[in-house]
């Protein structure tokens, strides 16, 4: 079995057990509670390169990265560093998210906060809006291309921007042809779990200029940014290396700073 099934069969336990919980009906109402959810596609696209910063106590790759008992308190130190939107990791076994850190860091930040999980059914969605998020991650891999489709649909029915993740060219076409305006290139294979930077320079000529492209994973500093960024890259998506290195705030800055730099933005 894969990495990302076994993450998918722990995903579906979990779901299993907060559908029995909480009703579809009574997620519905907290979400039209919700505050508006803000566009995604218009925080992330701009002269410079933007920057979406990740709540991320541990990985598969890594195991434990940081400990985060503050999780609002990071995304106020990313979102003060510049952030553009804030990726907050709501899976639980892998990862250690919630949607309670979800909802605790868009409590506290202004900028547009992505759900990152493994989303497989519109019942996931719901549970995003009603946490407020604005932007939800979609996985092409994860997902058969008709239940991709209707996902994409239905996140924007809601109010949701999905940034549809691929790996290789075929998984971008099949974002594409979802109707997907964001996609995420993820340079970490889902097989091996090695980052390979070169993923995003192969993968994102087969999208068209008008789509939002996201380079993530692997972004250590802003030499990595700037190298994303001459490969085409709107936005970078950063975990690790902010949640391990000591000075989140200033760390965004300086990769903030880097995607601003006016020999990024002549040949955007
Ligand atoms: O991070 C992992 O080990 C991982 C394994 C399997 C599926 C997804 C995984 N990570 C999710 C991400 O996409 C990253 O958290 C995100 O791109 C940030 O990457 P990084 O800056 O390298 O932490």
């Amino acid at each position: 079995m894969s990495v990302l099934d076994e993450i998918i069969d722990g995903v579906r336990a979990d779901l299993a057990e907060r559908q029995a919980r909480v009703s579809l009906d009574d997620l519905k109402a907290a979400a039209a509670r919700a505050p508006q959810a803000k566009d995604g596609v218009a925080a992330l696209k701009g002269d410079s390169v933007t920057v979406i910063c990740e709540v991320k106590r541990s990985s598969p790759s890594k195991g434990a990265l940081a400990a985060i008992a503050d999780p609002a308190g990071l995304a106020a130190d990313y979102e003060a560093g510049g952030a553009a939107a804030i990726s907050v990791l709501t899976e639980r076994r892998r990862f250690g998210g919630s949607l309670e850190d979800l909802a605790a860091v868009r409590a506290r930040v202004d900028v547009p906060v992505l759900r990152k999980d493994f989303v497989v059914t519109a019942y996931q969605l719901w549970e995003a809006r009603a946490h407020g998020a604005d932007l939800v991650l979609l996985i092409v891999a994860a997902l058969e291309q008709e239940a991709l489709v209707s996902l994409v649909e239905r996140a924007e029915s809601i109010g949701l921007t999905p940034l549809v993740e691929a790996h290789d060219e075929e998984e971008a076409e099949r974002a594409l042809d979802a109707g997907a305006k964001i996609i995420g290139i993820n340079a970490r294979d889902l097989k091996t779990l090695e980052v390979d930077r070169s993923t995003f320079a192969r993968v994102a000529p087969e999208v068209p200029d008008h789509i939002v492209k996201v380079a993530e994973s692997g972004v250590r500093g802003p030499h990595d940014l700037i190298a994303y960024a001459n490969d085409g890259a709107d936005a970078v998506l950063v975990g690790e290396s902010l949640v391990t290195g000591g000075d989140p705030r200033s760390a965004v800055a300086d990769l903030v700073a880097a995607g601003a730099h006016p020999a990024l933005r002549q040949g955007r």
